[in-house]
């Protein structure tokens, strides 16, 4: 995160990173808001391992998921069915609880002369995932990004996903999945290329 660092913000020696204060003082309010002192000794660290996992969480702000799809392969044989990489686990945060979204995504393509490294998928997934989502802009975003920078023939995102939001407060109504899918080119205009994909997807 691209806070501004003042003089009186704290350095973290045990990883090098600075936390503004202003972030610990938040953290402490809202500890003693919830009813408990944030001088005692299990809650003293607390705001910088909040801080420090709140960086993580949201690191996806910091990366442009894009560039992970720079590097593509030409020579693949002259493949030119589905490439599906599927169930990649993701952990996430709603924009509107900031509670955990945990699922798994699928993510194919049909390529057009290119490939890219099948880890990239997911590490354009996760670029989006770290970073406050609701689930279909999530979905939305991974298969855009995937159709604006590698132009194949089709692009489909089905992302399966638990909201902690729906099961530790609110309606608590845990064991229900949320399934979004994004479907681009071939796969929303052709039944059977969509057909041969949800098949494959095991749908
Ligand atoms: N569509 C969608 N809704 C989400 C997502 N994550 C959380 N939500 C929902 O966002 C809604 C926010 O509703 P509000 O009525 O503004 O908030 P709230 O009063 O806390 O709602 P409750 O959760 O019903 O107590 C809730 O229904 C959540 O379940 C998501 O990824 N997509």
């Amino acid at each position: 995160m691209n806070f501004m660092l003042h003089d009186h913000d704290t350095f973290d020696e045990s990883d090098t990173q600075i936390i503004p204060d202003t972030v610990l003082e938040a953290v402490r309010i809202l500890l003693r808001w919830s009813g408990d002192d944030p001088d005692r000794e299990g809650l003293v660290d607390t705001p910088k391992r909040v801080a420090r996992a709140w960086q993580e969480y949201c690191s996806g702000y910091q990366e442009n998921p894009a560039l992970h799809l720079d590097r593509t392969f030409e020579d693949v044989g002259g493949y030119d069915e589905i490439v599906l990489l599927k169930d990649i686990p993701f952990h996430s945060h709603c924009e509107h609880h900031l509670a955990p979204i945990t699922g798994k995504a699928s993510i194919a393509y049909l390529p057009r002369n290119r490939v890219v490294g099948i880890s990239k998928l997911a590490r354009v997934l996760h670029g989006y995932a770290r970073r406050l989502q609701v689930q279909e802009r999530l979905t939305a975003d991974v298969a855009q990004c995937i159709w604006d920078h590698l132009q194949p023939h089709g692009v489909a995102v089905v992302i399966e996903a638990q909201h902690g939001c729906m099961t530790g407060r609110g309606v608590r109504t845990p064991g229900v999945s949320m399934v979004t899918s994004r479907l681009l080119g071939c796969f929303l205009t052709d039944a059977g290329s969509r057909k041969e994909l949800l098949a494959l997807m095991g749908y």
